[in-house]
């Protein structure tokens, strides 16, 4: 009984409008009340209208509506809708977030966006609600196998079989889309370019060093045979994720003989605890690619690095191949070497490098990770769910790459077939042993820089950084979980959680409880820590292992993506052994365009915590969003401050740089 003032907010991206009609209803507790207007959704418009209802609904508990077409259907992006009801002279807001696609001609209820756990709702107002959305989602969003002893991903053979709801709005798209089309025609350009020079001197890669290059990269190419300039890289390059503090000489390091002064001084180095290594055993044994009928090789090395006074980390000795009976002690390759075998030592180092960055760093621990909480959240966890509200910024078009990948880059004829040296299926066996090594305290960095004796060096930036927005994550997290669970007993109690967390263990993650994952929460702090770790993946840790593919791999020699001819097992080394090692020109043009298509800035990215959704109602959520937004800004201006003072600024995880989703 009374007025209503009602306002409809479409999207504002392409297509977002509909040129069908929508019928609303408004849904209180007594009573439901179909809205006697036909409206048509205009993109990017909030579309206002008053209606007088004769009966008594109650509080408002749901908004339906519903598509009208004649001809054509024509999907509507409903951003949400807000009611005002006039009661005793007073206004009262209720605001229904929508942002999804109205499709079909299906009924869609959308409830008012108090977040709600299932406990609260002692009246069961919503039950039937929440049961019904689950449902309709655990058919629409399905786990699949893509390889054994991956993890689970969405249940999608391309991006077409996703629900549109999880799909790149048209301007992605076409920036995707139209991106590769621009890569392949440069290399075109290049190959033609390059079609009568000769391919035999390092400096040949300038013939393609163009286009796809910025200044980082710039100074890549100028720095990246210096030793000091190789060690920053395992603390502040494309990959942190490998470099730790060395306890004891690892095992594998068998010191040949005539090399016994190195031993001295590597064991120096530990005493005096600045001895740090970067070990790439989980390549030894991967059945190299052939690539048009070439065998390719690999490596599996270990580096030993030292920490000077300044922070600089140096590289002491390279061990290519581990030890094995059946072989002489693999030799150690040291900086007195001659320059060219050091610098063919250093580029099989990083061409190993490439391989555990881009597959168990970036592929594995961020884009995979978060489809595995893409999907659980989907499944298990209602929109009013407090948690879904806090996740669903950060999961934005995750599904949408990942599968992507999947049937272009690591698929069967993909990127790492055409030109990866451990493409061919090896690089599904990479990817299975680091899945079977993911342990939940490597995806939480206080822990993960802790057990790779990583804390307090002033020059390790990343783990500066790192650690500082895991700490605003955390508060934001906070913030949200404590409005919303008032004791640890509410969190046991909640069904659809613990049901998120042991979909995401048990199902999506292949059984992970015994690397550490949990399969229930059972106090707020144990909650806070496992969000704290979603978020953080999936914007932090992918901005920092993402972003510097651009600067770091246009420069081919510094990062090469395959190697064709075997590692060197003696030090003779030439430039001819070198130039045939490194990848040719159609392998490095291709490397050059992917990781500029991959690392570039992406012109539609919402920068971290800065989503313009309100999944949440009233002050409480506001005010912990704007204090995390607020943090963000402080650091910023730490980083910039800082960063202005080095000769090469650390930028990967300055807060506006970093993607609020995996989205690339
Ligand atoms: C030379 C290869 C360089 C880097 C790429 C390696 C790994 C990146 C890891 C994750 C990236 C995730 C998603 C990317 C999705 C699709 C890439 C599409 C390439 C398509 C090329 C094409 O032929 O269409
Ligand atoms: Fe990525």
């Amino acid at each position: 009984m009374g007025r209503y003032r009602v306002r409809v907010a479409t999207g504002s991206f392409a297509f977002s409008g509909s040129t069908n009609q929508v019928q609303l209803w408004l849904v209180g507790q007594r009573a439901e009340a179909e809205l006697g207007m036909q409206l048509r959704p205009t993109r990017g418009q909030m579309e206002d209208f008053e209606v007088d209802v004769s009966e008594d609904l109650g509080p408002l508990l749901f908004v339906k509506l519903q598509k009208i077409h004649l001809f054509l259907k024509d999907a509507w992006f409903c951003n949400h809708i807000t009611v005002w009801t006039f009661e005793k002279s007073m206004e009262k807001e209720i605001v229904f977030p929508c942002y999804r696609w109205v499709q079909g001609d299906g009924i869609i209820c959308l409830p008012e966006a108090t977040a709600w756990t299932m406990g609260k709702d002692v009246q069961g107002l919503f039950q039937k609600h929440r049961e019904e959305e689950l449902e309709e989602r655990r058919r629409l969003y399905r786990w699949a196998t893509w390889k054994k002893g991956i993890l689970l991903s969405v249940d999608a053979k391309s991006e077409k079989d996703l629900p549109l709801d999880v799909r790149f709005h048209e301007n992605k798209k076409i920036d995707f889309e139209g991106t590769l089309i621009a890569g392949m025609t440069e290399i075109a350009l290049k190959r033609t370019y390059t079609l009568l020079s000769s391919w035999s001197s390092l400096e040949d890669f300038d013939q393609i060093f163009w286009c796809s290059k910025n200044t980082l990269a710039k100074k890549v190419r100028q720095s990246w045979k210096d030793d000091d300039f190789f060690g920053y890289q395992f603390l502040n390059g494309v990959n942190p994720t490998v470099l730790r503090r060395s306890t004891s000489l690892p095992t594998r390091l068998v010191i040949p003989p005539g090399a016994e002064e190195i031993q001295i001084q590597l064991e120096k180095k530990l005493q005096e605890g600045c001895l740090f290594e970067a070990d790439f055993s989980l390549l030894d044994g991967i059945q190299p690619n052939v690539i048009q009928g070439e065998r390719q090789y690999l490596a599996a090395p270990l580096v030993m690095f030292k920490m000077e006074h300044d922070g600089k980390l140096l590289p002491m000795a390279i061990q290519l191949q581990p030890p094995c009976s059946s072989s002489p002690v693999p030799p150690l390759f040291l900086p007195s070497d001659p320059s060219l075998t050091w610098l063919l030592a250093k580029a099989w180092v990083k061409n190993s490098d490439f391989q555990l960055h881009e597959l168990q760093a970036h592929l594995l621990k961020t884009h995979l990770v978060a489809e595995v909480f893409a999907v659980a959240t989907m499944r298990c966890l209602s929109g009013m769910h407090p948690i879904f509200k806090l996740l669903i910024p950060h999961l934005r078009y995750t599904l949408e790459i990942n599968t992507r990948a999947r049937t272009k880059l690591i698929s069967d004829g993909g990127i790492f077939d055409q030109v990866v040296n451990t493409g061919g299926g090896g690089h599904l066996e990479v990817l299975r042993r680091a899945t079977a090594c993911l342990t939940y305290r490597s995806l939480c960095p206080p822990d993960d820089l802790a057990d790779r004796g990583l804390l307090g060096i002033p020059s390790a930036l990343y783990v500066h950084d790192a650690l500082r927005l895991w700490d605003i994550i955390s508060r934001y997290v906070q913030g949200i979980v404590h409005l919303h669970y008032s004791e640890d007993k509410v969190v046991q109690n909640d069904p659809e959680l613990q049901n998120w967390c042991r979909e995401i263990t048990e199902i999506g993650l292949h059984g992970a409880q015994a690397r550490g994952f949990p399969v229930s929460f059972q106090s707020r702090a144990d909650l806070c820590y496992f969000l704290t770790m979603c978020i953080f993946t999936c914007t932090v840790q992918h901005s920092g292992i993402n972003q510097g593919q651009l600067d770091w791999y246009a420069w081919v020699p510094n990062a090469p993506c395959t190697m064709r001819q075997p590692p060197p097992t003696t030090k003779d080394v030439t430039l001819e052994m070198v130039m045939a090692t490194l990848p040719n020109i159609q392998q490095a043009c291709l490397q050059m365009t992917i990781s500029w298509h991959l690392g570039r800035f992406q012109p539609d990215m919402v920068p971290l915590g800065q989503h313009k959704e309100e999944y949440f109602s009233g002050p409480g959520p506001k005010a912990v969003l704007s204090f995390f937004q607020e943090e963000l800004n402080t650091l910023e201006k730490e980083i910039v401050a800082r960063n202005k003072n080095l000769d090469l600024p650390y930028e990967y995880l300055q807060p506006s740089r970093i993607e609020n989703s995996i989205t690339i």
